[in-house]
């Protein structure tokens, strides 16, 4: 599949729990400081009590702001969580949803994934989508047939390009500084939308973006980045750095 390139990059960051107010104010800063004439798309997601400071500290700049998780209702005695219409409110226009980290730590199923991105996209958010296989299950051979199953389960019927982004970050990847091989990104990535076009319709999914994570960092951005099916990146760690952030949205703005 390659039409890669009528797919606009996004380059994602998801700072996960890290960062006080001046922190986060700061690094929102120098990135949007460094947003000017981008052709990738850029989007931080900081974490929820950082959200409106940072909405404000980037101003107009063309910076998207992004939650890291919501609810799948809109509100009610839910203690500790966060509504999607919370999050549009604040002035965010994405939600990253079912990170390997809080299937693991919260134990999110593919059921609620699946709800909490529809309620995000009700919301008028646009819901990441993350699906990824352990080592265990690709020292298996089981990484299609696990990324299949979470897409079936997580994936709602109505995801359109405008909606949805798919992520895929192998788990032995996050924050390990092992990178997938660009070989293996598109093998799986091309899986994705193979299986996206076959199972929720083929006008739907030639457009959907397809974002790879796990150490993602400006030295390996550039090849990744080249591979027909990886529309961008969803980066952890290197997105708590502004230089290293915006040096792989260079790679990407190169590619364009
Ligand atoms: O959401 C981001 C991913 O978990 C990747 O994190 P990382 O870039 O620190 O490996």
């Amino acid at each position: 599949m390659t039409m890669a390139r009528d797919r606009r990059f996004l380059i994602a960051g998801n700072w996960k729990m890290n960062g006080l107010l001046q922190d986060g104010v700061d690094l929102a800063k120098a990135v949007a400081a460094g947003s000017d004439g981008r052709k990738a798309e850029l989007l931080v997601c900081p974490p929820a009590t950082l959200i409106k400071p940072i909405v404000d500290a980037i101003g107009g700049a063309a910076v998207a702001v992004g939650g890291q998780d919501c609810h799948y209702e809109d509100s009610g005695a839910f203690t500790g969580d966060i509504s999607p219409t919370m999050l549009k409110d604040l002035g965010c226009g994405y939600v990253i949803l079912g990170h390997s980290e809080r299937r693991a730590y919260h134990g999110e199923s593919d059921a609620e994934v699946k709800a909490k991105a529809e309620a995000a996209h009700d919301a008028g958010l646009v819901a990441i989508i993350c699906v990824g296989e352990t080592e265990a299950q690709r020292d298996a051979n089981e990484t299609l047939t696990v990324i299949s199953t979470q897409l079936y389960g997580s994936v709602p019927e109505a995801a359109t390009p405008d909606n949805t982004v798919i992520a895929y970050e192998p788990v032995w990847a996050i924050g390990t500084g092992r990178t997938a091989t660009p070989e293996q990104a598109q093998d799986v990535h091309d899986h994705i939308r193979t299986y996206g076009m076959a199972t929720f319709g083929p006008d739907n999914w030639d457009g959907v973006r397809i974002l790879y994570g796990g150490s993602m960092k400006p030295g390996n951005a550039g090849e990744l980045l080249s591979q027909p099916d990886v529309d961008g990146g969803l980066i952890g760690g290197a997105s708590l750095k502004a230089d290293d952030f915006l040096g792989i949205a260079d790679a990407a703005d190169s590619l364009m």
